[in-house]
């Protein structure tokens, strides 16, 4: 696949055949800090889609803060929740879906994703990663003695799994939020 602009992998004959079978769903997979939420949203309005984030749902379901269920549950309790939750979400149509940082680490989990919807790597730098994630206290697996390690760490086991389950990639690099937003929605229109 050849570099176009700030989306480094955009197979078209693959995207044509996954938005037939998509529902109209997008799915946005990455790590924490990539920019599912912030992009997301704003591509949710670009392309007239209803919104919805993974974490934020897990959230209004239990009424709690995703730390305190890591807190009481452990990150395994977590993760079931977030399959539950990803489990329902899939079977809407016409969304955009921000995944949690981790919902690939599931097998289960990709599967429903490549499946019901076309899916999307926002990928950005471990150094772009931390400057956006070191001043927020919302991210469980970063409260460590030595965050931009762990984030590396995750990075590094992550980074081939949301590949794997990607139709397409974008390196979300120097550009705005909204400029990436906006190039996705373009690109996506076009290959409807
Ligand atoms: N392309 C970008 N350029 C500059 N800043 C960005 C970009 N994308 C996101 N940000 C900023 O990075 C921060 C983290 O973004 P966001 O919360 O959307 O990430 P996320 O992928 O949803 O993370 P998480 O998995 O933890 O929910 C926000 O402050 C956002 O404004
Ligand atoms: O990267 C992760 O494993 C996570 C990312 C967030 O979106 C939340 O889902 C939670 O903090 C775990
Ligand atoms: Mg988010």
């Amino acid at each position: 696949m050849n570099a176009i602009n700030a989306i480094v992998a955009f197979d078209n004959a693959m995207n044509e055949l996954v938005m037939d079978e998509a529902r109209g769903n997008i799915f946005l997979v990455g790590m924490m800090g990539a920019g599912k939420t912030t992009i997301g949203r704003l591509l949710a309005g670009f392309l007239k889609k209803t919104f919805y984030d993974s974490d934020r749902e897990i959230q209004k379901r239990t009424g709690v803060s995703i730390p305190l269920i890591f807190e009481i549950e452990g990150e395994a309790g977590f993760r079931k929740r977030e399959t539950e939750m990803l489990s329902e979400l899939v079977k809407t149509r016409n969304i955009v879906l921000a995944t949690g940082g981790g919902a690939v680490l599931s097998a289960q989990n990709r599967e429903m994703l490549k499946q019901s919807g076309t899916v999307i790597y926002l990928r950005a730098t471990v150094d772009d990663l931390w400057r956006r994630t070191r001043q927020d206290k919302n991210r469980p697996l970063l409260q460590t003695q030595d965050p931009r390690t762990k984030l590396l760490e995750l990075y590094g086991q992550r980074d081939p799994l949301y590949q794997e389950t990607a139709h397409i990639i974008v390196e979300s690099g120097k550009r705005s939020a909204r400029h990436l937003a906006q190039l996705l929605a373009q690109q996506l229109a076009c290959s409807r």
